[in-house]
């Protein structure tokens, strides 16, 4: 069984959008030089995207600067636990599996400086990596996949979507959350996701430096003239072709009842634009399990 690492303290204020200013909120203490803030380190078979169902270990960061409210990961962004361990540690556990591809996530991985050394590592030692960026955040480092997923207006945390103005219940990990009034969701976020969301200097550096998915999740229709605006702003920013067959639509949900709801529209829409359709593979076949 994958191991998990998470720390037991009181939920981090919000993170912030350096990595500077993220270390400043988090665990000092134990924290190794060279090292990343691990939520979870598995093996399971990539579930997105053009490598569906290629065995991966999956390497999950804390810490975000965006605030998306159907976030599947909600112990790396809305509430970051994690423990520190050094690209040594990393590594070695990596190396326990028997696997050729290796997949860096978060959170959003690209916040870490650790991250462009874990990943020249890891290219060192023949790895295939994926790396799954919010594509706000570009850096200089061997990505043989950049999976990238921009975010819509439709994940913005407003007041009424905000994650945390929901009463206390089991989380989506099956882990309790704690969450007291101090911590409470009002929307504090809606600004901030607001005006982080989408960097089009940034994604255009990724895509013009690394082979690229753009994976978008689509809750419904009406986040399709926002993909096409962005895609046609992007196409003209960048000057490396964007094909159709580069951008992939993938259906909102975290559980297997929500995208009982999304994924048949959002496969119509693929087809209706010439976009590929990826499924969450890992929740048809896991639900919403840690560790998979
Ligand atoms: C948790 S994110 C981490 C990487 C990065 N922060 C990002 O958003 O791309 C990993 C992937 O899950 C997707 N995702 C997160 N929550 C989702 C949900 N409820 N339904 C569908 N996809 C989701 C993201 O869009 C991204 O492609
Ligand atoms: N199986 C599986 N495939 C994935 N592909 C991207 C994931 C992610 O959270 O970034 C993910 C994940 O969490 N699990
Ligand atoms: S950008 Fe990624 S990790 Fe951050 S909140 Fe959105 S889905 Fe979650
Ligand atoms: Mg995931």
């Amino acid at each position: 069984m994958p191991v998990s690492h998470s720390v037991d303290r009181e939920p981090s204020e919000a993170t912030n959008s350096t990595e500077n200013e993220h270390q400043n909120q988090t665990d000092n203490d134990d924290r190794p030089d060279d090292g990343l803030p691990i939520n979870e380190l598995f093996y399971s078979l990539q579930g997105e995207g053009t490598l569906a169902g290629v065995p991966s270990v999956f390497v999950r960061t804390s810490g975000c600067n965006l605030r998306c409210w159907f976030c599947d990961s909600y112990h790396t962004s809305w509430e970051p636990t994690h423990a520190w361990m050094s690209l040594e540690e990393i590594l070695a556990e990596i190396e326990s599996y028997d696997a050729d591809h290796v997949v860096l996530t978060g959170g959003e991985p690209l916040l870490h400086d650790a991250s462009a050394d874990l990943l020249s590592e890891l290219d060192d030692r023949g790895y295939h990596t994926t790396v799954e960026t919010n594509g706000t955040i570009h850096r200089d480092a061997p990505i043989d996949l950049a999976s990238i997923s921009p975010k819509l207006e439709s994940s913005t945390p407003t007041p009424e979507r905000d994650p945390r103005s929901e009463i206390p219940e089991e989380s989506r990990n099956g882990e309790r959350r704690s969450r007291g009034a101090a911590n409470r969701g009002d929307g504090e976020w809606e600004q901030r996701h607001e005006s982080a969301r989408l960097d089009l200097d940034a994604l255009t550096e990724l895509v013009e430096t690394h082979p690229f998915q753009l994976k978008f999740v689509v809750t419904d229709a009406d986040d399709m003239p926002e993909i096409l605006d962005l895609l046609a702003e992007l196409r003209d920013a960048a000057t490396v072709p964007i094909r159709d067959e580069n951008v992939l639509l993938m259906p909102e949900g975290a559980t297997r009842e929500r995208l009982a709801e999304t994924r048949t529209r959002t496969a119509e829409l693929a087809m209706e634009h010439g976009f590929r359709y990826t499924p969450r593979l890992h929740v048809d076949l896991w639900n919403d399990a840690p560790e998979t």
